[in-house]
C-alpha cells in the first residue's frame, strides 16, 4: 500500500444510462495509485465496462465525481471483440495509428511485449495471443503512466493467459505504470494484481487477492471456483492485515489462518 497521489481519484460514482431504469454502478469509491496493478471482477453486467469508461470520463455521471492527476497519459487496451480484424492493415502501420511512432519505437515495444519482428505481418494473420500483445505494445507506446485493460485475455488459452499476466507484471515493473484491468479469469488474473475489486453493481468487497478470495461477498458472488483459488493462496498469506473493504457495508472481514 503507497500513499502516492492517486492518478485516478472517484469518489461516490454512480452512473444510470439514459433508458436505464436504476443506476448501473452506485456509490462507488475508487482510487489507483502508480505503480498499482488493481483488477474489477464481477459477473457479466455488474458494471466494470462502465467502471473503467467512467473513470477515463467517456460516459456521464449521475453523481459523484471522477479526479485524473492533470496530464495523465494512459494506454488503453480495447476488448478484442470490438477490433475489426480483417482490416487489411500491417501491424507497423496499425502501431502508427493514429499517432505517427518512429521504426525503432514500434521495435522496441513488440520486443518488450514479446512479439518481436512481427512489423510486416498483416493483423488478420496474427494469433490471438500475438494480437493481444500487439495491442499492449501500441498501448505502451505514449509511455502510459497508467495502462487499462478491458478483458485482455479473452479468447486465450490457460497457458496464453498466464503468459500475458506475466507479462503485464513485467511493463509494470518496467515501466513504473499502474494497471487497470477488468477480467473474468479469476484465478490467473488475481495472482497478477496488488489489489482486486469485486464489484455487482456496487463495490461488494475490495483487498488483497488474498483477502477478497476470502470475502463472503465474493464466495457468494463465484462459488466453488473460489474454494480452489483460495487454497492457491493460503500459502501466501501474509499474517498483516489484509483489508477488505466493505462498499456496501454488509460484509465483514474474514481472516484466514491455517
Ligand atoms: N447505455 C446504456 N443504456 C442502458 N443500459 C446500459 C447502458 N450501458 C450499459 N448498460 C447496462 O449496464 C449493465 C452493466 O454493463 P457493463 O457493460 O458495464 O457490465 P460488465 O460488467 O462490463 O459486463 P460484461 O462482463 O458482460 O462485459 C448492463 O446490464 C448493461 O446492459
Amino acid at each position: 500500500m503507497t500513499d502516492a497521489t492517486p492518478l485516478i481519484h472517484a469518489t461516490d460514482l454512480t452512473v444510470r444510462p439514459s433508458g436505464a431504469e436504476v443506476p448501473v454502478l452506485a456509490h462507488v469509491d475508487f482510487a489507483i495509485r502508480p505503480a498499482e496493478i488493481v483488477t474489477v471482477v464481477g459477473p457479466n453486467g455488474s458494471g466494470k465496462s462502465t467502471l473503467v469508461r467512467a473513470l477515463l470520463g467517456h460516459v456521464p455521471l449521475a453523481a459523484g465525481r471522477v479526479e485524473r492527476k492533470p496530464g495523465l497519459r494512459i494506454g488503453y487496451v480495447p476488448q478484442r471483440v470490438h477490433i475489426e480484424q480483417a482490416l487489411p492493415m500491417t501491424v507497423r502501420r496499425f502501431l502508427s495509428l493514429p499517432v505517427r511512432v518512429s521504426d525503432e519505437r514500434a521495435a522496441a515495444e513488440l520486443a518488450r511485449t514479446g512479439v518481436p519482428g512481427l512489423e510486416s505481418r498483416q493483423i488478420s494473420a496474427l494469433s490471438g495471443g500475438q494480437f493481444q500483445r500487439v495491442l499492449l505494445a501500441r498501448a505502451l507506446l505514449n509511455d502510459p503512466q497508467l495502462l487499462v485493460l478491458d478483458e485482455p485475455t479473452q479468447g486465450l488459452d490457460q497457458p496464453g493467459m498466464v503468459g500475458f499476466y506475466k507479462l503485464i507484471e513485467e511493463v509494470r515493473s518496467q515501466t513504473g505504470a499502474a494497471v487497470l484491468m477488468v477480467s473474468h479469469d479469476l484465478l490467473v488474473v488475481m495472482r497478477a494484481s496488488d489489489r482486486v475489486i469485486c464489484l455487482n453493481g456496487h463495490i461488494c468487497c475490495e483487498g488483497t487477492p488474498q483477502a477478497v478470495s476470502a470475502a463472503p461477498a465474493y464466495r457468494a458472488m463465484f462459488g466453488a471456483d473460489s474454494q480452489g483459488m483460495l487454497a492457491l493462496y493460503e500459502h501466501h498469506h501474509d499474517h498483516d492485515h489484509d483489508h477488505v473493504g466493505t462498499g456496501a457495508g454488509h460484509d465483514h472481514h474474514h481472516h484466514h489462518h491455517h
